[in-house]
């Protein structure tokens, strides 16, 4: 997937203001950012639900303003909030959707990986919040994608379902499966992503690993430890020789700790909310 200066205007008001982005086949990419930074409006318009007001954009090799059914058919989509298929059961409306696509995968399967089988003949509109996303994303993969892409897909889920679905995302992932989210969970992205980028005011403003976002890798540390004095802290750009520094007699240092900031320390930095 490209995108090249991709621009969205309302009216006078810019909420997409020149976004770059390559995602590459297999790979999981995560789109950060605070409310209305413009993340779904540039979803939406790679998935060929909103019209752009400029740049250039190739989805699997295509222009998703002017693709058509066989392009669609090549992607997966899981929206905030779905269309309701309210009456039917879990099994019914999997089995319905299935039939939309060339080579959908067996409905009873996708049950199982979203884990919904004692539900699987229980009607739609009894489904707790977090099945009902559960039964979306099922949705989403029904079609077998080349292309998945989930707005803030496990909003709502307890903390196993949640584990369980980033095993699912691996797995398709693994299978080849292209997969764009959006997420406000920074643990989420931290697990998931092998890229993400931070989107703030319509505009990319870091993008890399979890692990290096934003210089964090060789950012300052904070080295923390106690002795009879009490409690210490201090921040350096070089923990390594600060440690040996206070090793040097030998002597163990208690409750030795070393950290550099998390993705959410980074991304607060990032989005100038940081406390
Ligand atoms: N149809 C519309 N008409 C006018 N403004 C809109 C429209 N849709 C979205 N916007 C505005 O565009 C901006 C970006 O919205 P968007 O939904 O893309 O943000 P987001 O990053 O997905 O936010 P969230 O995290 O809250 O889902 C917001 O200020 C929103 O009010």
């Amino acid at each position: 997937m490209e995108v090249r200066g991709l621009r969205k205007d309302y009216g006078a008001s810019t909420v997409v203001a020149g976004v770059d982005l390559d995602i590459r086949q297999g790979e999981i990419f995560a789109l950060l950012g605070p409310n209305g930074a413009g993340k779904t409006t540039t979803v939406e318009i790679l998935e060929g639900h909103r019209r752009r007001t400029g740049g250039d954009v190739r989805v699997l090799g295509e222009d998703p303003g002017r693709a058509g059914g066989a392009w669609r058919a090549r992607i997966g989509i899981v929206l905030q909030s779905a269309s309701d298929s309210a009456e039917l059961t879990v099994a019914e409306s999997l089995r319905h959707f299935a039939r939309y696509y060339p080579d959908p995968r067996d409905p009873e399967e996708v049950v199982r990986l979203v884990g919904l089988e004692e539900k699987r003949n229980a009607r739609v509109q009894t489904l707790s919040g977090g099945q009902r996303r559960r039964l979306d994303v099922a949705l989403g993969i029904i079609g077998r994608p080349e292309l998945l892409f989930l707005d803030e897909p496990t909003t709502g889920f307890d903390p196993e379902v949640r584990r369980k679905f980033w095993t699912l995302i691996e797995l398709l992932a693994a299978e080849g499966t292209t997969i764009l989210l959006t997420t406000h969970y920074l643990d989420e992205a931290e697990a998931l992503a092998d890229r993400v980028a931070v989107l703030a005011g319509g505009r990319v403003v870091a993008e890399g690993t979890p692990a290096t976002l934003g210089g964090r890798a060789n950012a300052e540390a904070t080295v923390r430890w106690t002795d009879a004095r009490g409690a210490h802290e201090r921040r350096t750009p070089r923990p390594t020789s600060l440690v040996n520094e206070l090793s040097a007699g030998g002597g163990e240092l208690g409750g030795l700790t070393v950290t550099r900031p998390s993705l959410e320390d980074t991304y607060l930095d990032l989005i100038g909310e940081r406390r």
